[in-house]
């Protein structure tokens, strides 16, 4: 199987596409017609099951990737986690990609059970893709390098994330002068410069949030052959327009994400949406995916122009 960089651009350039759907279930926004008949954890997980099918088949053609957060699975015990193992199922089988937003990191040991558990092919919560948080240093990041290494999965390190917060101590700086985030992404550069696929790039990415532009083109000269992962499109503020940063000179090396913008869009332009047909809610998620595709793609080809 190529590397997960290699599949990335694969898919991005085959659907002209670098949006990645993120799949956050909440049930108190789905319309009625979806939602649990039932409080039970069972009746709840296949209710998540349903709406993250319709989400995969509204958003594949417009898509690269969905990104599952996974604390809106675990919230729901076993019947969450088999919510969660039947949507990367599906997704897969729609041609997506699957980035689990995890935010994994701990200790030696328990970073290559973790490893494990979402980046080697034999485990049912494999997706193609972990996020991974560096806090405990390289022991908690090196295992789920080797794994993804072997497996032909990838990581997306967390370098400057897109909450408000996040300069708190991503931006605090460090001994050589430059921040804390600055410092993360030079040691995923290290080990990317020697994990390179067909297309120049590695399976060691970084997540650089879309709320912080002014951030991105040091970021990503820092990581030439890092795949940025770009959360915060939409809802945190993100704005397509300010993205060009992330790209490269071919207007690749960057995913952008966005989830309630996409899935739950028809509950901020409807304002019956309780009683929306699953039709209108598929058409909804649909016009959504499509229109942040193009707004990322106009963004792509005007980082072609300026490089
Ligand atoms: O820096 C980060 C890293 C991860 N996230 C996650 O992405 C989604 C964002 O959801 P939206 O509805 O598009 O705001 C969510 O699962 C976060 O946990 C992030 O926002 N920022």
């Amino acid at each position: 199987m190529a590397g997960f960089a290699d599949r990335v651009i694969a898919a991005s350039e085959s659907k002209d596409s670098v949006l990645v759907v993120g799949l956050d279930p909440n049930v108190d926004y789905l319309p009625n017609v979806l939602a649990p008949t039932q409080e039970s954890g069972r009746a709840v997980a296949e209710a998540i099951s349903q709406f993250n099918r319709l989400v995969i088949d509204a958003v594949a053609d417009h898509a690269v990737a969905v990104k599952p957060q996974l604390a809106y699975y675990e919230v729901y015990g076993s019947d969450g986690i088999c919510a969660l193992e039947d949507t990367i199922r599906y997704a897969r089988s729609k041609g997506l990609l699957v980035v689990q937003d995890a935010k994994r990191g701990d200790i030696g040991p328990t970073a290559s059970a973790y490893a494990q558990a979402y980046l080697h092919p034999s485990s049912p919560l494999c997706g193609d893709a972990l996020t991974v948080n560096p806090l405990l240093g390289a022991d908690g990041v090196n295992p789920f390098v080797e794994a993804a290494m072997q497996h032909a999965t990838g990581i997306f390190v967390l370098v400057k994330t897109s909450n408000p917060s996040a300069g708190q101590w991503q931006d605090l700086i460090a001994a050589d002068g430059g921040t804390l985030s600055q410092r993360i992404a030079a040691y995923i550069a290290d080990i990317a410069r020697n994990h390179r696929g067909e297309h120049g790039y590695s399976a060691i990415g970084a997540v650089v949030g879309s709320t912080y532009p002014q951030d991105a083109l040091a970021l990503r000269s820092i990581m030439p052959h890092s795949i940025l992962l770009v959360p915060g499109l939409g809802a945190q503020g993100g704005r397509a327009d300010d993205l060009t940063g992330y790209f490269d000179a071919q207007g690749q090396g960057a995913l952008v994400s966005s989830s309630r913008g996409i899935t739950y869009r028809y509950c901020a332009v409807t304002p019956e949406w309780k009683h929306a047909t699953i039709d209108q809610v598929f058409a909804s998620i649909r016009e959504a995916a499509l229109t942040s595709q193009r707004a990322l793609n106009n963004a792509r080809h005007q980082s072609q122009r300026i490089r």
